[in-house]
């Protein structure tokens, strides 16, 4: 498998050193894409794949499978396009499906071109209880609790507090590099106007710890995550970073575990 990179910051970063230095994948990332050519640069001469500045000419690469690991709003500049290309599609900024419009589009968009889009579970877990959960329609409430350290939030602050208690849409709308994983939690379960999502900043906090709650049918659910930071990039967890490492792996195998 020849794997391309949309973005060369921490995401990026780590799957280099995973993939290519490690040797923790069936494959190679032969190519990133990015903005910054002195980053890019150092990038290739330690990890040894191509750089590009320019989109069209990253997708003409031989790659089979690209990783967006850019932002929610660069990730709606260029992710349809890898999909029109007919390369298969892990998305990290799951907020760009804010928009579910535009999930249903590039979903469309993937099955005409005969390609795949992958949803990594990101930075939390339960998404297989909540897919099973609904299988009838009998999920009832969602709630994530997210709970961050200031230097996580990109902010200060010597007292805990509620930053935000809404909707799993206007979350990642007010708090687009931080929840994520609310988009991804909404769009497995009972929507993003349904899933409520509470975030705290807590100076107590050394983890970024994101509790699940889920009600219906089946029973319920409480999950608690306590991630550890990523040293380049604290707002980001290591799990995140993780999960799409795991989807790499299991790409390409027979077996698949959990729906
Ligand atoms: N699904 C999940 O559970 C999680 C998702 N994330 C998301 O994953 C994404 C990547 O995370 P990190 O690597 O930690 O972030 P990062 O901030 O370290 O890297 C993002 C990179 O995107 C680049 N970038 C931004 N706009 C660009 C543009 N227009 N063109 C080209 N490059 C551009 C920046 O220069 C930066 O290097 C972020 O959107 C983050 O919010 C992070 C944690 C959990
Ligand atoms: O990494 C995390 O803990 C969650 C996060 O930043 C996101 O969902 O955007």
């Amino acid at each position: 498998m020849n794997i391309g990179i949309i973005g060369t910051g921490n995401i990026a970063t780590y799957l280099l050193e995973q993939v290519n230095e490690n040797q923790m994948v069936d494959g190679r990332i032969t190519a990133v894409f990015g903005r910054n050519v002195e980053t890019g640069t150092r990038l290739k001469e330690r990890f040894g794949m191509e750089f590009y500045t320019d989109l069209d000419e990253f997708l003409s690469a031989p790659v089979d499978t690209v990783v967006e690991a850019v932002t929610v709003d660069a990730a709606r500049l260029f992710i349809s396009q890898v999909i029109e290309r007919q390369k298969d599609l892990i998305v990290s900024s799951i907020g760009v499906f804010k928009d579910f419009a535009f999930l249903e589009e590039l979903t469309n968009l993937a099955e005409a071109n005969g390609t795949k889009l992958y949803l990594p579970s990101g930075a939390i877990g339960g998404l297989d209880v909540l897919q099973s959960a609904k299988a009838l329609g009998g999920l009832k409430t969602v709630r994530l609790t997210t709970r961050k350290s200031p230097e996580s939030l990109g902010m200060e602050t010597d007292r805990e507090q509620v930053l935000f208690d809404g909707t799993a849409f206007d979350a990642i709308g007010n708090f687009p590099k931080n929840i994520n994983v609310a988009l991804v939690l909404a769009i497995a379960g009972i929507g993003m106007h349904e899933t409520k999502v509470r975030i705290i900043v807590d100076p107590d906090v050394k983890r970024n710890t994101h509790t699940i709650e889920a009600q219906g049918d089946f029973g319920k659910m409480q999950l608690q995550v306590e991630n550890h930071p990523m040293a380049a990039n604290p707002k980001t967890s290591m799990l995140a970073a993780l999960s799409i490492l795991s989807v790499l792996q299991n790409k390409g195998g027979a077996l698949r575990i959990g729906n």
